[in-house]
């Protein structure tokens, strides 16, 4: 197996390049052996090259565990501005912890530039819902890891970050209620302390 493909495909996520290498043929036999444990014959002819496929769909699907997310907001520009920035819906695909099933939905990322006025390109925003989506997660914890780098790294007066998800665990399976969209948000600095700040960002959220 080569190793970019055991990496993921380009061999970069969220622009930083993809740390280590995943045991693909581990992943493997642990596919076939969930293959033959629900009753499958992983040896007929459409589940001959399912282990591998699994495996390297799972290599690009966790690939952010093997990502520095502190490597992504590593371009700030001067612009001068202190207003909220904000990028809405931004697509978020993840893989929630508790199945292993997906939930899928959007991000809308504020932030207050810091005083010194700098700010970051929009794109590494959406990079960054890569790189922490790309994990085993549950979308609080997604929500608030999101959050907490932006107000880490970019020294900003504040950050609201909201995720709206359908999980698929909660529509394929179990309770089955398709459609439910679960909303969490994190708020930090200003955007938490100041409600007129965080009401104007939260209209401009929900405009939508
Ligand atoms: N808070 C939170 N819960 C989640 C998320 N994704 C899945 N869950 C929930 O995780 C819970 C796991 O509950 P358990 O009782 O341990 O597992 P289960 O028997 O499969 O639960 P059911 O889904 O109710 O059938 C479920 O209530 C899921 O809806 C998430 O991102 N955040
Ligand atoms: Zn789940």
């Amino acid at each position: 197996m080569d190793h970019v493909a055991a990496r993921l495909v380009s061999g970069k996520l969220g622009g930083v390049e993809v740390e280590r290498n995943v045991d693909l043929k581990r992943i493997e036999s642990a596919v076939r052996e969930i293959l033959i444990a629900v009753g499958e014959d992983p040896d007929r002819d459409g589940l001959r090259k399912t282990p591998a496929r699994v495996a390297r769909a799972y290599a690009e699907l966790f690939a952010g565990l093997r990502v520095d997310p502190s490597r992504v907001l590593t371009t700030t520009f001067e612009a001068d501005h202190e207003e909220l920035v904000l990028v809405r819906d931004i697509e978020v695909m993840s893989m929630c912890e508790h199945h292993l099933l997906p939930f899928h939905g959007v991000a809308h990322i504020g932030y207050i530039p810091g005083h010194d006025g700098r700010i970051t390109g929009l794109s590494k925003l959406a990079r960054l819902v890569e790189v922490y989506a790309r994990r085993p997660q549950v979308q609080e914890r997604l929500n608030s890891q999101i959050a907490d780098l932006l107000m880490t790294q970019l020294n900003p007066r504040g950050v609201i970050v909201v995720i709206e998800c359908e999980h698929m665990c909660m529509s394929m399976r179990g309770i089955q209620k398709g459609g439910s969209r679960t909303i969490t948000s994190a708020v930090r600095g200003l955007l938490r302390d100041d409600a007129k700040s965080r009401a104007e960002a939260m209209s401009l959220i929900l405009r939508g």
